[in-house]
Formats: structure tokens, sequence, C-alpha cells
């Protein structure tokens, strides 16, 4: 029986739920941006009182900004510590982590409040010899904090960049050896900023320069993204007056990062096309193209996961998209009864991610160098099996959100090498002419993901 009188329950500190958030992310592998949706959505149900608008600053803060800092926040504790960081309880880590955020980077918080609080939570979550200890590092930080320092850049590069942008050494060793020392260290930078929130219109419910007109309406400070044709990518300035408006839940506008709506763009497929994406889900770029020719393309979209493809199938129908076929299907096994059928193939492959440690900062802890050594053999896996079904003339469309080079250049070479009915296809993005046809979104140039786009095509039996 219903109980009518049920009052809703005060929801935990945002403290609290930080820390239940980072511990998944750093103990159990989570994704920070997916963990906390569900607890942001947890406690604004009816069952709980909901967040108030600075706690839920104050939680988002203390999880991402602990995910960005963390290389700085444990070398503390190690200065702090006769402990090893190593040695640590995970528990112990991530609140002294939260503790220590809040001490050396908010300074509108007071420092009383960071350390009692934090003490507060490990009297609830772990043993009373930890929460000692934790209360005697936070206590010891105040008192030492002005005798800290990072160790000079001079003679101590790589420490000291990975101290400073919050990287790990072998990442930085790795991009400055590819990219060169200056743009590693402004791609890194731009990284540790809070990214801004990318929308694309849906034309098909509503004309974009009519969505930027409601998004004004509900004070969502709305910007369009230059590099985008057509004003469907727009920048939100104010994402909660987004979120309050009723707009994604109507499919006018769906989230999306500047970065992946360029993919489609380079494909710019033509109505009537048959198109393959190869690596769908959750299916923005398919959606992507869908809008691109007004919902009159044939759109098969594949992924290897079957809950993953029933989020393409949801994704397409909140938006009126009925053009999209999903299908579960493992793309590196050739359908041969689709040899040559395609007009366009995206392939958007599986790849490291290190074009994205903006928006998911924990997997720089995650990766290891070794770790970016399977993913090639899967993107010649795939290639290989894109290039099959391309008609004569057609576009096969190859991205990565990754800025290895490996992944992205080498990849495209290689493919070129081996695919000699294949050749690269000039085209023309944000006012220049890529003769090489592809091209890098650089973070720290377009102030979004890192991408990686190419556009090649398969010759025809005239060529
Ligand atoms: C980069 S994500 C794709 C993002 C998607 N294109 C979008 O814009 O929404 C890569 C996708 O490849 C899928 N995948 C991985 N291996 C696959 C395979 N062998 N066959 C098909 N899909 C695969 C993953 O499940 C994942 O959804």
């Amino acid at each position: 029986m219903i109980n009518w009188n049920t009052k809703p329950i005060a929801p935990p500190s945002a403290r609290r739920l930080a820390y239940d958030v980072l511990y998944d992310v750093f103990v159990k592998e989570a994704y920070a941006n997916l963990t906390l949706q569900k607890v942001m959505k947890k406690y604004s149900g009816k069952k709980y009182e909901p967040l108030s608008k600075p706690e839920k600053g104050l939680l988002t803060e203390l999880v991402y900004g602990v995910c960005r800092r963390y290389n700085h926040l444990t070398w503390i504790m190690g200065r702090l510590s006769t402990r090893p960081v190593r040695k640590m309880d995970s528990k112990v880590r991530i609140l002294l982590a939260i503790g220590l955020y809040q001490l050396v980077f908010l300074d509108r918080i007071p420092e009383s409040a960071a350390v009692n609080e934090t003490v507060e939570i490990a009297k609830k979550v772990t043993h009373l010899g930890n929460v000692k200890f934790i209360n005697a590092i936070l206590r010891s930080y105040l008192r030492k904090k002005i005798q800290l320092h990072f160790p000079q850049r001079k003679g101590h590069e790589l420490q000291y960049l990975s101290l400073t942008l919050n990287e790990p050494e072998w990442l930085i060793r790795r991009m400055s050896a590819q990219i060169g020392k200056a743009r590693t260290e402004a791609v890194l930078e731009e990284f540790n900023k809070a990214p801004a929130l990318d929308i694309h219109a849906n034309p098909i419910k509503l004309p974009a320069s009519k969505l930027f007109e409601k998004l004004k309406f509900h004070h969502a400070e709305p910007e369009l993204i230059p590099f985008i044709p057509d004003g469907n990518g727009i920048r939100v300035g104010n994402g909660d007056a987004f979120f309050r408006s009723p707009l994604l839940k109507n499919g006018e506008a769906y989230v999306q990062s500047a970065a992946s709506m360029i993919p489609a763009v380079v494909m710019n497929p033509s109505r009537g096309d048959k198109v393959l994406d190869m690596c769908a889900a959750p299916g923005s770029k398919s959606i992507n193209i869908a809008q691109l020719t007004g919902n009159w393309a044939s759109i098969d979209a594949w992924d290897l996961y079957e809950h993953k493809v029933n989020l393409i199938d949801h994704n397409a129908r909140t938006l009126g998209i009925r053009c999209i076929h999903a299908e579960q299907h493992d793309s590196t096994v050739i359908d041969e009864s689709r040899k040559g059928q395609y007009d366009k193939v995206l392939l958007d492959a599986p790849c490291s991610g290190l074009g994205v440690l903006g928006h998911k900062p924990e997997i720089r802890w995650r990766r290891t160098e070794d770790n970016l050594k399977e993913f090639p053999p899967l993107q010649q896996k795939l290639l290989d099996a894109a290039s099959v079904y391309v008609k004569p003339g057609g576009v096969l469309v190859y991205s990565t959100c990754t800025l290895n080079r490996e992944e992205n250049e080498d990849m495209i070479a290689w493919f070129l090498e081996k695919h000699k009915d294949f050749r690269r296809d000039t085209f023309d993005f944000a006012g220049r002419h890529l003769v090489e046809g592809m091209i890098t979104i650089w973070p720290d140039e377009f102030h979004t993901d890192g991408f990686f786009v190419a556009r090649l095509v398969r010759r025809n039996n005239d060529d």
C-alpha cells in the first residue's frame, strides 16, 4: 500500500556523494560522467529531497577536480606521509584526495569544513586507524603547505610536467615525441579545463535557427559552433538551463561534442545514399548522417553489443529518425552479401580515447602504454572489412577520438599501402583545403575533444 504521508528523505552531502562516485571510478573502473549522472538522477526523484544547486556544483567540482588533479594530490600525500601512497588503502587515498582538493584548489571552502567533513565521512566508511591517519595528513598539510614545492622544471622536466599537467609521464613522453613539446603542453592544458557543453540541433523536428531562439528563451546562452556548417552545432553557456528545458526530452536537440559532429560533415552524405556505419552505438554519427540528408538516406548502423544496438534505436526514435536500421553485428566479420553495396561507409573505430581526456579525465590513470597496442590490430581488421563494402567511386570515412599517430595517420598509410583501390580524397573544412584527405582536431585550437578524420575514396574501375 502506498503511504501518501512519506516525506522525502534528505540526500547525503555533496562530499559523501563525491566519495561514493570516486570510489566507483577509482576502484571499480566506472566512468565518472555516467556515475555522476546516475547519482544526480537518483537524488532528483521523489524518494529524496532534491540536491540543491550549490551541492550539485560542489559534487561535480569534487569528482572532476579529483580526477583531473590526481597526480598533484597524490604527490602531496607522498610528501606528508611515511607510508608510500601506493600502499595506502584506496578508501584512504580517495578521502585524502577529496580533502586535499578542497584545501589546495577551492578557496571558497573554509579549511575546517574541508578537514572535518572528510574525517566525518572517513568515520562512516573505514576503521579508526585510517580515520586518525586522514585527520593527521590533512592537518599536516595545513601546517606545511608553504614548504611544499614541485621539483624545478630544469633537470626534472618530465616529473614537473606530469605534476603540473596531471598526466602520466609515459603519455607526456609519447605525445611529445609524436607532436612536439609545445603542442603536447597546449593540448594537455586544455584537458584540465571544464569542457563546454555542446548540443546538435535536430532539424528533422526543428530548424537550427528556431532551436537557437528557444535556447535563448530558456536562458541557455547558445552560441553557434563556427566550424559546424548549417548552424547545427551549438555551444550552450548555461547547461542547467538547457537540461531544465524540455528541448532534450522532446528530441529537438541532443548532446554531442563538437568534434564528434565532424565525421558526418566530412562524409557529406547525399539524399538517397546507402550508408553503413560499422561501429555505430550510441548512434550520434548515424543520426548526424540522417539529419544531413533530411531523413532521406538508408543507414545500416552496426554495433557489437545488443544493448548498445537498442540504444541506437531508442535515440533515433526520440529524434524522429526513421532511416537508421540498427543491427547487432561483429564488424570484423565480413558479410559477403553486402560487398560493394554502400555509397558511403563510416568506420568510427574503437580507439585509445586520448582525445577525450577532457570529458573523461579518469581515463588518463587507466591507460598504460601497453594498452595502446591493443587498438591498431583491431582497427586494421575493421578497416579491411570496411574496404569491401564501399562501391567503386564510393567514400570511406575513418575517424577516432584519439591523438595517437599509430591509430591515425599511420593507420591510413598502412591502409592505402594495402588497398591500392583506395586513394585519399581532398576535402574542405573550417576554411582549409585538406589535400592529404585527413584532419586532426586539436583541442587547443578547436576547444573541443581531440579527433582524427580521414576521407578515402574507392577508385572507379577506369580510375
Ligand atoms: C567510438 S565508439 C562509436 C561511437 C559512435 N560512432 C557514435 O558516434 O555514437 C566505438 C563503438 O564500436 C563498437 N565496437 C567495438 N568493436 C566492434 C566490433 N567488432 N563490431 C562492431 N562494433 C564494435 C563499440 O561497442 C562502440 O560502441
